[in-house]
């Protein structure tokens, strides 16, 4: 490791509960309930990151071999990015709502006032280990919340730095971080959190989730899934590869809304595949073994996870298939005629290995889809809403993304987060600061109410039962339902309303007349008494 980069020293469990206490006496205070505070914590950190840029960069290179563009256009710009929007609009994140206005309700001024939920925590992947760890910082400090993150054992040297730097530039009695791997994290598991997020696999976020229900804290889940791309045969090819085989290698694989595998009508396939080997040769003229704009597998152990699942599968590696067991190394790889039940079809990759597995329309590509788990990006490429409506209507996925990958993760005012064993809940932006603020329900009841409210009073009595009943709801007409079980809603009549809409007009027309005949009236007296 390079000496700029600190060594990582595991938290003590008696440091953990240190923390944990500090924080809760801190929240407690009210220290972090002005937003002019957290947004001096907010722009710490973007100048956190600002001021750092190249030891970031350094411990991108050590952890993961990550390309600086990489680093800077995915991780430290988008965080920097995710700073600037949170200080730009938390005062009016944080700014009590009032509830929409209902006549039966409004002399309660109900508002939703929005609370910070106390002291929270975040658990990190390794995989964006900058985005993924200080972004829901970002939303929780917004917030108002203290917060502990837990960055990931398997990227030290950036979690080291972020250790290192964390107490430099922000309030230690608002933030801490605890490093350390299972025991570390298990143990923070066993206290009450405002609230847990939690990035990272699905077998490790059950074991989070169990924990979490243990102590009643609330949770969301960011885990992953096996996205898939449908290529319609009328999409430009050319386009579709390149944006694809760049979701697949950038970060060598290893991100949660990676492009998994592709779905592609038989006839197309071989033309579909000459796309992407040109793509490939365009990224990387001198070759792929060599470039250095290609990160390499986080461990040895998931290198040989990946290597395996290679050299069992019944596909035939198109181009790619390299590997480089001391380089943690694994070429591009794009293998054909993948088949449903083979190695490379069965988990997450979360590797540069890109199947594609020919389908005979495109029902057959939302049929797989759907009798899979419900992935956290789905992509489809097409020219033809027809098309694109179709594979989003007929199925669910975390996000629809059409003729790109990966960019909506970083488009302003969109939620991220997956469905069911993609996860649940959502970040990033406004999202965030959603997550970890308690909408807290708030009224104030004027004494007067109770002229109208009196009878909900004992002793009941059929006299206010039928007062109370007044107040009730009004349904619309009940639908019609036809044979096919479809509903089909009347729409309400506007004839009461037309009526007395007609009827005002008519007396103000008719009052004005009568004013001007009037008027007339007196005109033609005063003439004949002249
Ligand atoms: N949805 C998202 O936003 C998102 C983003 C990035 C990664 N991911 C997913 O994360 C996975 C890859 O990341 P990873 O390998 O770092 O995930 P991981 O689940 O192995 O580790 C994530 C975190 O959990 C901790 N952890 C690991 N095992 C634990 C255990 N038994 N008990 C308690 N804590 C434990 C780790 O220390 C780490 O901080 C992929 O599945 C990917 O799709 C999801
Ligand atoms: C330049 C001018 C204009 C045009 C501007 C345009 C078109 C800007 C487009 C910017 C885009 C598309 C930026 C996309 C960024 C995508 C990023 C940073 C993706 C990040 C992905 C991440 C972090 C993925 C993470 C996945 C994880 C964590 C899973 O594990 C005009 C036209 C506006 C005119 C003025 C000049």
């Amino acid at each position: 490791m390079s000496s700029m980069v600190p060594e990582l020293k595991f938290t003590t469990f008696t440091e953990i509960d240190e923390i944990y206490s500090t924080l809760n006496k801190t929240f407690r205070s009210g220290k972090t309930k002005p937003v002019a505070f957290r947004k001096v914590q907010i722009l710490q950190l973007a100048y956190l990151l600002q001021d750092n840029l190249e030891r970031f960069k350094e411990a991108f290179a050590i952890d993961l071999g990550r390309p600086p563009l990489e680093a800077s256009f995915l991780e430290l710009d988008t965080t920097i990015s995710d700073c600037k929007v949170a200080y730009d609009r938390v005062d009016k994140w944080a700014r009590t709502e009032k509830a929409p206005f209902n006549i039966k309700f409004a002399a309660f001024r109900p508002v939703i006032r929005k609370e910070p939920k106390g002291v929270v925590l975040s658990i990190s992947p390794f995989n964006y280990p900058v985005w993924l760890s200080l972004s829901p910082v970002i939303g929780a400090i917004a917030a108002g919340n203290c917060v502990v993150l837990k960055p990931s054992e398997l990227a030290p040297a950036i979690s080291g730095l972020i250790a290192e730097l964390i107490p430099k530039y922000m309030d230690n009695d608002v933030i801490r971080v605890v490093l350390g791997a299972v025991p570390e994290t298990s143990k923070l598991m066993e206290y009450q959190w405002g609230h847990v997020l939690y990035t990272g696999s699905g077998r490790v976020g059950k074991i989070i989730g169990i924990a979490a229900a243990k102590t009643l804290s609330p949770i969301s889940l960011e885990l992953g899934g096996k996205s898939p791309v449908v290529i319609d045969a009328k999409c430009d090819f050319k386009i579709a590869a390149r944006r694809i085989l760049w979701g697949k290698c950038v970060n060598a694989g290893q991100t949660c809304v990676a492009p998994d595998y592709v779905l592609v009508t038989r006839s197309s396939e071989d033309a579909f595949i000459k796309a992407l080997k040109d793509a490939h040769d365009e990224f990387y003229p001198s070759g792929a073994t060599t470039t250095p704009d290609i990160s390499h597998i986080i461990s040895p152990a998931h290198f040989h996870r990946l290597k395996n699942l290679l050299d069992s599968t019944s596909g035939t590696i198109a181009f790619g298939g390299q590997t480089d067991e001391l380089r943690k190394f694994i070429a591009p790889t794009v293998v054909k005629g993948v088949k449903d039940g083979d190695s490379l079809m069965s988990d997450e990759l979360f590797g540069p290995i890109l199947p594609i597995m020919p389908v005979d329309d495109v029902d057959a590509a939302i049929a797989y889809i759907n009798a899979h788990d419900h992935p956290l990006a789905l992509y489809c490429f097409s020219p033809d809403a027809t098309f694109k409506n179709k594979v989003f209507d007929n199925t669910q996925s975390g996000s629809a993304v059409a003729n790109d990958v990966l960019v909506h993760c970083a488009t302003d005012g969109l939620p991220f987060g997956g469905i069911g064993p993609s996860g649940s809940g959502y970040h990033t932006g406004g999202f965030s600061f959603d997550m970890f603020t308690h909408m807290r329900a708030s009224i104030d009841s004027p004494g007067w109410i109770d002229n109208f409210l009196g009878a909900r009073f004992p002793p009941y009595t059929p006299g206010k039962l039928a007062s109370l009943k007044r107040l009730g709801t009004k349904l619309p007409p009940r639908p019609h339902i036809s044979a096919n079980g479809h509903g089909l809603i009347e729409r309400r009549s506007n004839t009461k309303w037309l009526l007395l809409v007609v009827s005002l007009a008519v007396v103000s027309i008719g009052y004005t007349r009568a004013v001007e005949v009037g008027e007339w009236a007196r005109w033609l007296k005063r003439l004949i008494k002249v």
